[in-house]
């Protein structure tokens, strides 16, 4: 980014041999002409700036990362290096493997299950309109890391240059720092999306929802707030998001959801307040590949909601009328239609949320009754299902010299090209992972 320095204007009239007396003011008016121009010129460029960044906060880095490459290339000598980290929501494995491929022939995906431990950041070199990817893999564990990169060109700009476009990009999630273990990805997972505007009752009735049948409950904006007080880098910009009534980049919450749901177990997840808009809906899809067993849909007039939440009173810096109207904006137009896609497929309960609370969790047990039984999800994971593995395995130990006998971690060590990790942390029957060498 060229931005113009005074003083090394001035350095440069002072040190020419013309300066003397007489033409002192002359090259005065010349030099404040000059400046006039440097700055104005640095203002267009700082105005282009926030327009940038606004762009960014307003529609989060998704759908405009080529729109933004290309407004920056201008300020940019090519070849320039850009890295988007926490791409792996961006680009999806359908795009990520040819690429793959194309780059490194001989590279082969047998596994795709293992697919989801594997972190990607990419590299976009802009070179006039020719943009080639190169491909960074990670596979991180607490403690083991495995990078391998994939550059098609020398980088050209320092680290301190490129943390600049990041932070001008709006976001930086960083796939090393808030590495997400493997995606429980055996395990049936069942989710329900509960929906609702502001202030509609969503979390006084996700509480009753846990005690009652099981559930745990994620809400998106504690889980936001959690990491701004966390003081992670994305805090600043998650705080001046929620103050805004914005909704949070995709990326960014879906990590927290999933790192939650896998630091807590449990099968069965009421996720409060996501997705809130198309975007977070299908990166959530995409990213996870859980489909919702159904939403939770509070109806609850506006009037209501704001009186609600003028006299919530849990100091939350987004609870005044000012933010709330902002956020009762966003929810019609952001958070509805994403309510409209499920209820197209059959799949929203709508509740009257006007009604008092232990009336509104009348209708809402109604709802949940599929999940009554609390051993419910025991019976699916139970030993039944696992019966023909169990008899496997026994058959296994009893045969001990046969053919049969290979558990898991032996297959990995034969297949050509995965380097095999086991689990550092966690308990003895976690999966054993495996990354691309
Ligand atoms: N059915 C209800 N009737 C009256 N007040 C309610 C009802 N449900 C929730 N509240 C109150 O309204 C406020 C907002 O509820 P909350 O569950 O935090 O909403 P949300 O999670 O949808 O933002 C809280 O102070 C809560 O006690
Ligand atoms: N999926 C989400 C959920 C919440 N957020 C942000 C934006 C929201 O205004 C705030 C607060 O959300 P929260 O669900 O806690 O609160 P309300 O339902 O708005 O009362 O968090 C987000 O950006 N993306």
């Amino acid at each position: 980014m060229e931005i113009w320095d005074e003083s090394d204007v001035l350095r440069r009239e002072i040190f020419r041999p013309h300066h003397d007396i007489d033409v002192a003011g002359e090259v005065e008016s010349k030099l404040r002409a000059e400046i006039d121009v440097a700055r104005a010129k640095t203002e267009r460029l700082r105005g282009e700036v926030r327009r940038l960044e606004g762009e960014l906060t307003n529609k989060s880095l998704r759908p405009i990362v080529p729109e933004v490459l290309k407004a920056l290339k201008p300020y940019l000598q090519s070849p320039k290096r850009v890295i988007i980290e926490g791409v792996e929501s961006l680009l999806s494995w359908p795009l990520l493997t040819p690429v793959l491929n194309f780059l490194r022939p001989k590279y082969r995906n047998p596994f795709p299950i293992f697919s989801s431990i594997i972190f990607l950041a990419t590299t976009l070199y802009i070179n006039e309109l020719e943009i080639s990817i190169s491909l960074r893999h990670r596979c991180e564990r607490r403690g083991e890391e495995k990078t391998e990169a994939f550059e098609s060109k020398p980088p050209s700009l320092s680290d301190t240059e490129i943390s600049n476009i990041i932070a001008l990009m709006g976001t930086t999630v960083d796939p090393s720092k808030d590495a997400v273990e493997s995606f429980p990805g055996d395990k049936k997972i069942s989710v329900v999306f509960v929906l609702g505007g502001p202030g509609s009752g969503k979390g006084t009735q996700c509480a009753k929802i846990v005690e009652n049948f099981g559930f745990t409950h994620l809400s998106a904006g504690d889980l936001l707030r959690a990491e701004i007080k966390s003081g992670s880098e994305n805090g600043t910009m998650i705080s001046n998001m929620i103050k805004e009534g914005k909704i949070v980049p995709s990326e960014v919450t879906i990590k927290l959801l999933q790192k939650a749901m896998i630091e807590n177990g449990n099968d069965k997840f009421l996720i409060d307040g996501f997705p809130r808009n198309e975007e977070n809906r299908a990166a959530f899809e995409s990213v996870t590949k859980i489909e919702p067993e159904f939403i939770l849909f509070f109806e609850c007039p506006e009037e209501e909601m704001e009186r609600r939440l003028l006299s919530r009173n849990q100091g939350r810096d987004d609870d005044n009328i000012e933010t709330i109207r902002k956020r009762f904006k966003v929810f019609m137009e952001s958070s509805m239609p994403v309510v409209e896609y499920y209820d197209q497929k059959g799949k929203v309960h709508k509740v009257d949320a006007m009604k008092p609370v232990d009336e509104v969790f009348e209708t809402v047990k109604a709802i949940f009754s599929p999940f009554n039984s609390k051993n419910q999800s025991e019976y699916h994971h139970g030993p039944v299902l696992y019966l023909p593995f169990i008899v496997l395995c026994f058959n296994c130990l009893l045969l001990s010299s046969s053919p049969f006998t290979c558990n898991l971690s032996m297959l990995l060590n034969k297949i050509p090209g995965i380097a095999r990790y086991s689990k550092v942390t966690g308990s003895t029957d976690q999966p054993v992972e495996a990354c691309i060498p």
